[in-house]
């Protein structure tokens, strides 16, 4: 382990300043196991202080024209874009994540949020109805909540991130974030770019450390009158008891358990590599992961031969290897509790084609000790098993047969979770068919992970309460106010 002078050390960012902790928790570096980094233990005073900021910054930005706050917007996703390459750095080392991913999906969407919020809020229009009879015009005008508390993850550390304080700066809140105390690095790394982006003291706060710790804080302040979450449902659950005293505006972004249903008429040259990308990217820590397969009896067999043969092409190795497709996973408790999934399909007498157990994944001498896996395929699995019916949130997915249209719409809605599907076909009604009857907030079809931000993003179910996206994230970051006038 390096000694605690070589440890990179982050800050809070508080009314544009950055100010020490008084105590830090330590942060591993996923491909080698090693503590390189420390992270701050905030608490309750650090939330005070940044409410502070927050809101003595606030009648200043809100009372910005959108033009102005989009001018801010876009000199911060200029500077991010001017940073790409060392944030891809960082946010590989810091998650886990192949250097390729962090280069052409996590930075760029980063910057691409705040490039589509600085445009979007300049489009948005409010309602008039008139009453002539009564003399009468109604009109809506909308206003900047105020202090909005945005809890993000650590699968996808500055893309979240950044989903959540574009839309609510954009609309004229000031923030304070708390980042995951597994990933905090690249959201520090923002922090510096803030001032010449020309964001005033105390517009965006952040704040690091644990969730029952500093995330409650946040959550419980009376100041702060909304919450934007992304993470796990017994999480969401928590913030949910604690807002309720305070009324609290809540957006939950959860996880999933995401069917692939693939028909025979599937174009199978296209379905198989996307469906071990759907799977596998990111070490399956995305909550729009695929996890359970569903394929047609007739082309079960061609399938699962040709899609096991693509899964063990997924090349498992170190983040810095610009061939990797994965890299390792975020940390050893959460390697271990993904293998124990592993472990209870055999008990229950599924079969493992290949990864876990199977083949042998083969490592540099110093990342021995990394959080690695190779993707693992499960077959002849019950719908009733742990491993189909809850989040893993690793690269482990699930195929199984299905014999018709009726029945698999059924399996694939037989779980807690409604997030993310995919289907795959030739057939266009079949496909508007299925798509309709899934219980999902977002449905592919013959694609995966096409997003279109100004489409609504969220989930059903256990997978969460509201949406995010253009429209829906500034109705959320806003208040609405319907005016009459009698003339
Ligand atoms: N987007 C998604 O769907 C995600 C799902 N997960 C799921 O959750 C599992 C556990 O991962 P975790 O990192 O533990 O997720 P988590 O839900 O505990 O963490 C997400 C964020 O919430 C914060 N947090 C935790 N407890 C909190 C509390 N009591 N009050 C306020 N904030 C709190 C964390 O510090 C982090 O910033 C994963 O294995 C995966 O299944 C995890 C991350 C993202
Ligand atoms: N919320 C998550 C992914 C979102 C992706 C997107 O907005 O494109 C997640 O994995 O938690």
């Amino acid at each position: 382990m390096a000694g605690t002078k070589a440890l990179l050390t982050l800050e809070n960012f508080i009314n544009g300043k950055f100010v020490p902790c008084n105590s830090y928790i330590d942060s591993y570096d996923p491909s080698t196991g090693d503590v390189y980094c420390r992270v701050p233990n905030s608490g309750k005073e650090e939330i005070d202080a940044a409410v502070e900021a927050a809101r003595a910054a606030f009648p200043g930005w809100s009372a910005r024209s959108p033009q102005e706050r989009s001018q801010v917007l876009h000199r911060l996703a200029d500077l991010l874009e001017q940073s790409l390459e060392e944030l891809a750095q960082a946010e590989s080392r810091d998650q886990g994540k192949t250097i390729t991913l962090a280069r052409t999906m996590d930075i760029p969407r980063s910057v691409q949020n705040f490039r589509f919020f600085a445009s979007s809020i300049l489009h948005h229009t409010s309602e008039c109805t008139q009453m002539d009879h009564m003399g009468c015009l109604h009109y809506t005008v909308r206003a900047p909540v105020g202090i909005a508390g945005l809890i993000s993850p650590w699968n996808l550390p500055l893309y979240l991130l950044t989903w959540k304080v574009a839309p609510a700066i954009a609309a004229g809140n000031t923030v304070i974030a708390k980042p995951s105390e597994l990933t905090s690095v690249t959201a520090w790394m923002m922090c510096k770019l803030l001032e010449r982006a020309g964001v005033p003291p105390g517009v965006v706060n952040i704040v690091f450390g644990t969730g029952p710790r500093v995330g409650e804080a946040l959550v419980s302040h009376p100041e702060v009158p909304l919450i934007s979450f992304t993470g796990s449902q017994p999480t969401a659950e928590r913030i949910t008891q604690l807002s309720a005293p305070h009324c609290k505006k809540l957006s939950l972004e959860l996880g999933g358990k995401n069917p692939a249903i693939i028909f025979e008429d599937a174009n199978l040259e296209e379905c198989i590599p996307t469906t071990v990308k759907s799977s596998f990217a990111n070490q399956g820590e995305i909550c729009l992961c695929t996890s359970r397969i569903f394929v047609q009896k007739s082309i079960y067999s061609e399938f699962l031969e040709k899609f096991v043969e693509a899964t063990r092409m997924w090349k498992v190795g170190i983040p810095s290897d610009p061939s990797a497709s994965m890299g390792a996973l975020i940390s050893k408790a959460h390697l271990e509790k993904v293998r124990s999934y592993i472990k209870k399909a055999q008990m229950e007498g599924a079969q493992i084609l290949c990864g876990e157990g199977v083949d042998t994944l083969h490592l540099p001498h110093r990342n021995q000790a990394g959080y690695f896996m190779l993707p693992t395929v499960i077959t002849d699995i019950k719908d009733e098993s742990c491993c189909m019916k809850e989040e893993i949130f690793g690269p482990v997915t699930c195929v199984v047969p299905f014999d018709s249209e009726e029945e698999v719409i059924q399996r694939a809605n037989s779980v807690k979770y409604g997030l993310a599907a995919t289907v795959w076909s030739s057939n266009v009604g079949r496909i508007h068919r299925v798509a309709k009857k899934l219980q999902s907030g977002l449905v592919w079809t013959n694609c995966w992970l096409i997003r279109e931000l100004n489409l609504p993003f969220g989930g059903m179910k256990s997978s969460g309460v509201g949406r995010e996206g253009a429209k829906d994230s500034y109705e959320f970051f806003t208040e609405i106010k319907t005016i009459t006038i009698k003339h």
